[in-house]
């Protein structure tokens, strides 16, 4: 649509990336004054998150950072730019303009919105690449347009990414999903681990990309949830597929995604002017390697479609359709094998992989190659030749000659040859002690060394030379590259990854969780991923929330387990929605656009808050971001002030919460907050069962339904921690005067709400039968004995 200036669109986007492959974007809008941030990580290498933004703001102009090679072979947000957007304006801007400190203070003044809301003094760190993308874009549009933003106008709004759950930096930090909190915060290593580590059991540096990206924006579309679920379902039910395709997986170098996606780039043309540096010979060396790791790839293929073949999941089938039915890699296979030697194979040991590199080019297609092979060959038999003389001159009969990439040949030799022959000759020099042996060189061989080194350099370069053909070629077909490479680390996380760890827990104890638009979130039986292989005796619990019943408040002493459990719902959710099992009986959920939590009790040093300030920041913008379809889990807000005061926050941000529907679980040590129950029906009290023996506390860890007070377990655990009796006596008296008043006045309260609860219950039961799967006659069936219960009842 074109707008009054004659502008196709109105939005202006400054993207950026950083090493990790997070990518910023600030998308300006200025037709309505408004400014999207999104950051997120970028999960795939054709840049799918960031096409998908780029379709749907569809700019007039896109600014970006000069060109830079992208690490990991990913093409660098400005060739995207060159080669996806080519119609659409593209600024460069050099990268002072992208500096997120000033973009912090720049959306700060100028956003209409409460800097709370923003969050941008507790989430700064989570945000500084859109940020930085931020000061260029407001940069640009200031200078282009010739207008100053007035202060306070800009509507800004932070989105990650689209298609993905959005997990704040300090949930992400509260939930150990990527770093257990112990190993940070003290220094030590801890038995518990990360939920990332637990699932850290893929092969290639791109799966555990690919699953580090999942576990911190986890799906949000039910369709890619599901086929992958489907495609768990058809491995766990058909072991020759899932061994089958831990083989072949295996069979493709492990830095198949990265070099693949390095075919993007072309290497500016070697001529005879830059035949002859060391670097371009290194950068030859490279791409002679890529070749290789490619041919071993292809190679690798027919097996996968051997595998794949009979597979019936969708995402399965759909791999074995758009690859291994691909005739465009078979032709890419035999275009190789043009010009590679049959026998050439991606080797490690590092002078096979240089030998390998020399002689990948057919023979006969190069004469000066030929020539510089034969002069690698007779340095390197000279070198081997120099050895024998040496063992048999200096009687050395153990003298190795080992290779490395940085110095070459040297010799090893064992200390107790050195000491039988008393001292080692003059000749060898530069010499260093390596455990039992010492490294050593001599003249002779460093010259040969030399010249070997120079004929290998010769033959990278002129190899480059022969393979220039082939990789135009290759390149013209560099899109079933990257799709290979995308499907490659999908299956390395899936099968390496999620099937792995199902497999090897017991069975039944990891099921697949189900999903619905707008069901219930409930947990049967679920247990935390991380802490049920550290405790054998985990106690499994339940966790239940509908729209009828949002809220679940936890009560609990000290120690009973609410932080774990909140912990666990929340570390379900994520693994279901990255398309794992999940350690529970079963569970129907809901998809969460994003989860909040607030729990840590830690003084934020960097920002300069308290306790407290840090739990009011976290809080508000919890309660200015989330959505209906939120998860909160709030741990013990407000006991970080005074008690009145924390009680009333605690309550007031329930009341809040409850308006804005999320399903949210709230843990809390305050007695009284149960009371907001009697006056909202949609709020569900449970506790952790404790028992008390010779006054000493004997925990359960079982979640049952309703209030119970423990009496005085706060003081018992303080005895337990060595407070002095009388300390203990006299708190003693001073609360149960409190509790006795507490009690009468919670009798009146609910006796005064007790007609919504019931007719709250059953609104509950019917959104229930709602979104069940039961057939008719049972749900007829429900209704029925749901009616005849609640006449009853109301009588
Ligand atoms: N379901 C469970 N089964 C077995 N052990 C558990 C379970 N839940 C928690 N625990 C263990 O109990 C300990 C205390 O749990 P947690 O920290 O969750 O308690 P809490 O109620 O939040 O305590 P506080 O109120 O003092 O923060 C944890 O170290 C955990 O290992």
């Amino acid at each position: 649509m074109e707008d009054d200036t004659g502008e196709r669109s109105s939005f202006v986007i400054g993207l950026i990336e950083n090493r990790a492959k997070e990518v910023g974007v600030a998308a300006f809008d200025l037709r309505s004054a408004s400014l999207h941030l999104s950051e997120y990580i970028e999960t795939s290498s054709s840049y799918q998150n960031t096409k998908t933004l780029l379709h749907f703001y569809d700019p007039m102009a896109i600014i970006v950072p000069p060109n830079k090679l992208a690490p990991d072979g990913m093409v660098g947000v400005s060739e995207l730019v060159d080669k996806f957007y080519s119609s659409i304006r593209k600024v460069t801007m050099v990268r002072g303009c992208f500096d997120d400190t000033k973009g912090a203070v720049l959306v700060k003044s100028l956003a209409a919105k409460e800097p709370s809301a923003l969050g941008l003094d507790t989430y700064y760190k989570q945000y500084y690449l859109c940020l930085a993308a931020a000061a260029a874009t407001i940069k640009w549009i200031e200078a282009e347009k010739g207008i100053i933003i007035t202060n306070h106008s800009l509507l800004v709004t932070f989105n990650g990414s689209f298609d993905h759950m959005n997990i704040d930096a300090t949930s992400v930090h509260n939930l150990e999903i990527i770093e257990p909190l112990h190993s940070t915060l003290l220094g030590t290593s801890n038995k518990k681990r990360s939920l990332f580590q637990t699932l850290k059991s893929t092969r290639t540096a791109g799966g555990t990309r690919l699953l580090r990206a999942n576990l911190l924006q986890p799906l949000k579309d039910i369709e890619t949830i599901k086929a992958r679920l489907d495609c768990l379902d058809e491995l766990m039910t058909n072991e020759q597929l899932f061994f089958g395709l831990s083989q072949a997986l295996q069979k493709f170098p492990k830095e198949t995604d990265r070099v693949l996606c390095n075919f993007c780039f072309k290497r500016k043309k070697v001529t005879n002017a830059v035949l002859g540096g060391i670097d371009n010979a290194r950068k030859s060396q490279v791409v002679i390697g890529n070749i290789i790791i490619l041919k071993t790839a292809l190679d690798a293929l027919p097996f996968l479609s051997k595998v794949l073949k009979d597979a019936n999941s969708y995402l399965l089938a759909n791999i074995y359709r758009s690859v291994c039915a691909n005739e465009k890699y078979a032709c890419m296979r035999k275009r190789i094998g043009e010009v590679i030697d049959e026998d050439v194979v991606d080797a490690r040991v590092p002078f096979v992989a240089r030998t390998q590199q020399c002689f990948a080019v057919k023979a006969g297609i190069d004469g000066f190659l030929d020539l510089a092979r034969r002069s690698f060959c007779d340095t390197s038999q000279a070198i081997h030749n120099l050895a024998n003389k040496y063992r048999e001159d200096y009687k050395l009969p153990n003298l190795k000659i080992p290779f490395n990439n940085r110095h070459g040949f040297y010799f090893n030799i064992p200390l107790k040859d050195i000491q039988t022959q008393g001292k080692l000759p003059n000749k060898f020099i530069q010499v260093a002690k390596h455990g039992n042996s010492i490294h050593c060189s001599t003249l002779d061989l460093a010259s040969l060394n030399a010249r070997n080194k120079s004929a290998a350099k010769d033959c990278y370069l002129r190899t480059e030379v022969c393979l220039e053909a082939l990789m135009d070629a290759i390149r013209e077909d560099v899109s079933v590259l990257t799709l290979l490479a995308e499907i490659l680390c999908l299956l390395d996380m899936i099968v390496n990854s999620f099937a792995h760890m199902i497999s090897t827990k017991p069975v039944d104890r990891y099921t697949r969780p189900h999903f619905t638009e707008n069901g219930p979130l409930a947990i049967d039986a679920g247990r935390h991923p991380i802490l049920e292989s550290v405790h054998t005796d985990f106690v499994p619990n339940n966790i239940f929330l509908s729209e009828a019943s949002n809220m679940v408040i936890v009560m609990g002493p000290n120690m009973s387990g609410k932080s774990t459990y909140l912990q666990q719902i929340c570390l379900i959710v994520i693994l279901a929605q990255i398309g794992c099992y999940i350690p529970a009986r079963f569970a129907t959920l809901r998809v969460v656009d994003r989860v909040f939590t607030r729990m840590g009790t830690l003084h934020n040093l960097e920002s300069n808050s308290s306790t407290f300030m840090t739990e009011m920041k976290e809080t508000a913008f919890i309660l200015q971001n989330i959505s209906e379809r939120s998860l909160v889990v709030m741990d013990e807000l407000g006991r970080a002030t005074s008690s009145s005061d924390g009680f009333a926050i605690a309550w007031s941000c329930c009341e809040q919460l409850l308006s804005l529907k999320p399903y949210t679980i709230f843990a809390t040590h305050m007695e009284k907050l149960a009371e907001v129950a009697s006056i909202y029906p949609n709020v569900k009290i449970l506790h952790f069962n404790v028992e008390v023996k010779n006054n000493r506390l004997d925990f359960k860890f079982e979640l049952k339904d309703g209030w119970r007070h423990v009496p005085h377990y706060g003081l018992l655990l303080a005895g337990v921690a060595g407070l002095p009796t009388s300390v203990i006596e006299t708190a003693k008296n001073i609360t149960s005067r409190i509790t006795e008043k507490e009690g009468k006045r919670k009798e009146l309260n609910y006796e005064a709400y007790e007609g919504i609860q019931m007719a709250y219950t059953v609104a509950q039961r019917l959104i229930c039968l709602k979104y069940s799967t039961q057939d008719e006659d049972s749900i007829r069936q429900a209704l029925e004995h749901l009616k005849t219960t609640n006449l009853q009842n109301f009588r």
